[in-house]
């Protein structure tokens, strides 16, 4: 397996090489060269498989064995070691026609725990095989950077920086981050919003020479690893619903934001796993619902919502899914990704508007909507869902088939996000990890959103 960036400029890499340079080198994201097919023969011996052996089949038709099995083996138990619940990510059944795969489970208790635990073990793994000191630069809405810095903490070799908007994180998350006093970690607190932090690290990947002389690593999206990743629990939340007779179609609601997530779940379709819908979830800054609704994509105005980790306008992992609506044509998104920075904006026209909705449905939900649902499904069906996965329920909610099934994924857990479960009145018992964290002192630089100060501050850092 061979891995191409989007825009077409960046030589074949093999699997670590592409992990290693994160954003690729011509400023697009990477992509494998194929995507493997998997057959409804093997989708049916995988069904029968745990979380980490599907995990291991699914990285063996990427891996190009790079990493030796034993290695992967290591470093795959090593990660999930650490997650509360021995299914890694449990699949809860709500009623016959809607399931909730929790992905919460892990130490930061989002879902972004899954796919960093791993890649905290992987760049240990690689900074010792190469002897070479990893320096990560990463930006977060707030559940990226927790999940990446409790992914790296005590691994030698590996110094984190990370963006974080300032006020515009939950108090938990930024405790998460912010109450690490280990040395190898700094957290910026960026006076802007994410896409303002977003623009700032790929900026700095695209400095190559910036990118060689610190050794510079993402642990974001746009990470080709963190998709790969990401796509193992599309399957295994597949194989865990149950069918009858006459099997129902499934959909997939995912909360979105730098489409990411959804977009691992657009690989795993396009391997082939039956998927009918990929549901867009979004909060009200929904660039993704109107692109998916009307063929435009342009980011509108940053608003603050109960779903603080959704508050995004430029959707990262979008040039990805472009890359293969433009049949793989990597100078038409070359183009297209130039006229985008030149005019703000992407227009599909209404033929092509009818592919996208093949694949996708996508729904914002107002954050009224988002609280009403949280009190609805606490009170119906005891069950306390975030401020995120309220917005995936919005959308299974208004897209849902009468005889669909519908897997609704949950990113966070409630405790991350008290400030939007209080105004609904309700009073939820705290983790003891959550609660812990509010006694600890706190670790942050506030930062104004300055490029050159936050590269001086970078240099420092990763020079000390
Ligand atoms: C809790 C939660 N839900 C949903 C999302 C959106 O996921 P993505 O950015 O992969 O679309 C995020 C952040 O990315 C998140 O932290
Ligand atoms: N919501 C995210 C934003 C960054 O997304 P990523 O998937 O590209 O890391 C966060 O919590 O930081």
């Amino acid at each position: 397996m061979k891995y191409i960036s989007t825009r077409g400029q960046v030589e074949a890499q093999g699997f670590i090489d592409t992990v290693l340079m994160g954003l690729a080198d011509d400023g697009g994201l990477m992509i494998p060269a194929e995507i493997p097919h998997i057959t409804p023969e093997t989708l049916k011996e995988w069904s029968k498989l745990s979380y980490k052996e599907l995990f291991l089949q699914i990285f063996a038709l990427y891996t190009n064995q790079e990493i030796p099995d034993e290695d992967l083996k290591n470093m795959v138990d090593k990660s999930y070691a650490s997650f509360r619940d021995s299914e890694i990510t449990p699949v809860n059944k709500i009623d016959d026609s809607l399931y909730i795969l929790e992905l919460f489970h892990g130490p930061t208790f989002a879902f972004k725990d899954v796919a960093l635990q791993f890649m905290g073990e992987f760049y240990s793994y690689v900074s010792k095989k190469q002897n070479k000191i990893i320096h990560i630069l990463g930006a977060t809405s707030g559940d990226t950077g927790a999940a990446a810095i409790q992914g790296v903490r005590g691994k030698e070799g590996i110094k984190i920086c990370i963006l974080h908007p300032h006020n515009k994180v939950s108090k938990v998350q930024e405790l998460q981050m912010t109450t690490v006093d280990d040395q190898n970690v700094l957290n910026l607190s960026v006076k802007g919003n994410f896409d303002d932090c977003q623009k700032i690290i790929k900026d700095q990947f695209a400095d190559l020479e910036f990118k060689s002389k610190h050794n510079l690593r993402a642990i974001n999206s746009i990470n080709f690893l963190r998709i790969l990743a990401q796509t193992v629990y599309y399957f295994y939340a597949y194989f865990q619903i149950e069918q009858g007779d006459q099997p129902k179609k499934v959909n997939i609601s995912v909360p979105s934001g730098n489409f990411g997530n959804i977009f691992s779940g657009f690989l795993a379709k396009k391997m082939g796993l039956p998927i009918h819908k990929l549901i867009i979830a979004t909060n009200e800054n929904n660039i993704l619902e109107r692109f998916v609704k009307t063929g435009e994509y342009k980011p509108g105005d940053f608003k603050s919502t109960h779903s603080p980790s959704m508050d995004i306008q430029v959707a990262s992992n979008f040039e990805r899914y472009l890359y293969y609506f433009l049949d793989q044509d990597a100078a038409k998104v070359s183009a297209i990704m130039k006229k985008f920075q030149d005019d703000g904006k992407i227009v599909f026209n209404a033929e092509d508007l009818v592919r996208v909705q093949a694949d996708f449905v996508a729904y914002g939900a107002s954050n009224e909507q988002c609280l009403e649902l949280i009190s609805k499904y606490k009170d119906n069906s005891d069950y306390l869902l975030d401020p995120h996965t309220a917005c995936g329920i919005a959308a299974y909610e208004a897209y849902n088939g009468e005889e669909e099934i519908c897997i609704s994924f949950a990113t966070a857990h409630p405790a991350k996000f008290n400030e939007a479960i209080e105004q609904c009145d309700i009073k939820q018992e705290f983790p003891a990890e959550i609660k812990n964290l509010f006694s600890k002192s706190q670790h942050q630089l506030v930062i104004d959103h300055n490029k050159e100060d936050i590269v001086r501050e970078l240099e420092a850092f990763y020079e000390k």
